[in-house]
């Protein structure tokens, strides 16, 4: 195990908190009623800058937090939370031709990110509900670090997170193997030392997929790039008996709801802060 110095730890915290304040100062509004909030660590600094606003901005507004993390969070620094159910029922959530757009803004982080802003998600196992809560929203704005920055996904971060009923995971397992991907592991939990339980009861399978074999599945590929896509990969793997979810946040750059095709929906930020170490910052959308 790689152990950081504290002079890099405190460099990185510098720049996740650069991020996320020029996130909320440059994208967040009084006049918001619904504000989704992810997990992580970054997202902490997301939640500080809210704060420090003072209630006279954020006690008309509700928060809706994407797990039992980001729940504590929010109560933590004296927010209202509203769970997502708690949010259909007060909008009144109704059938067909209405946009379900109903949270103003979505704010998370990522474990990486591409050029055309398509995520890995899931590293701190909120994957699912954080799909769920950015497909609620007309925006997502991504938060984090320059250590994510990338050309294409799985440049640096290896493995796709992946949420699974627990009674299938061996069957999941053997899928993605299949599809090739090397030694998918059901996730421990650092703190038990069991297999990790999500907040929806369900395990996660951590998949590594080596870039050069999916850029030499056919089914996979953008003709016009000869690359695996984003979007393809998700559905593939969202087609296995067992899949919750698949931590590839991609589909079409908002508004969120628009559907992108069998199995894709636009669920990947509008735009993305990294934070730098001298904190700095820079933007991609
Ligand atoms: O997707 C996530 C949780 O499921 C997190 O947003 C992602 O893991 C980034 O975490 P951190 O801000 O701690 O680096």
């Amino acid at each position: 195990m790689v152990t950081k110095g504290v002079g890099e730890v405190n460099l990185i915290e510098a720049a996740k908190r650069a991020a996320c304040e020029q996130a909320v100062k440059d994208n967040f509004s009084p006049s918001f009623k619904y504000v989704g909030i992810g997990s992580g660590s970054t997202i902490a600094y997301v939640v500080e800058a809210i704060a420090a606003l003072g209630p006279e901005v954020s006690s008309s507004m509700k928060f809706v937090p994407t797990g039992a993390g980001s729940t504590k969070l929010i109560r933590d620094a004296g927010l209202t939370v509203l769970q997502v159910p708690e949010l259909l029922a007060e909008v009144g959530f109704s059938g067909p031709g209405t946009n379900r757009q109903y949270l103003d803004i979505y704010f998370d982080g990522a474990d990486e990110v591409d050029a055309e802003l398509n995520c890995i998600k899931g590293g701190g196992a909120c994957l699912f509900q954080e799909k769920v809560v950015s497909r609620l929203s007309k925006k997502f704005i991504c938060v984090a670090d320059s250590r994510k920055k990338v050309d294409r996904l799985l440049t640096n971060w290896t493995y796709i997170p992946i949420e699974v009923s627990p009674i299938a995971a061996e069957l999941v397992r053997q899928a993605l193997t299949d599809l090739g991907s090397k030694d998918p592991v059901i996730r421990i939990s650092p703190s038990t030392a069991t297999y990790l339980v999500t907040d929806n009861h369900n395990y996660l399978i951590d998949a590594p997929f080596p870039t050069l074999l999916l850029n030499s599945q056919a089914e996979l590929i953008d003709p016009a790039k000869g690359l695996w896509t984003p979007d393809a990969l998700t559905a593939k793997i969202r087609g296995i008996l067992g899949v919750l979810e698949v931590g590839i946040f991609s589909g079409p750059t908002g508004p969120q709801a628009t559907v992108a095709g069998p199995g894709v929906e636009g669920v990947k930020p509008v735009k993305i802060y990294f934070g730098k170490p001298d904190g700095g910052f820079e933007t991609q959308e």
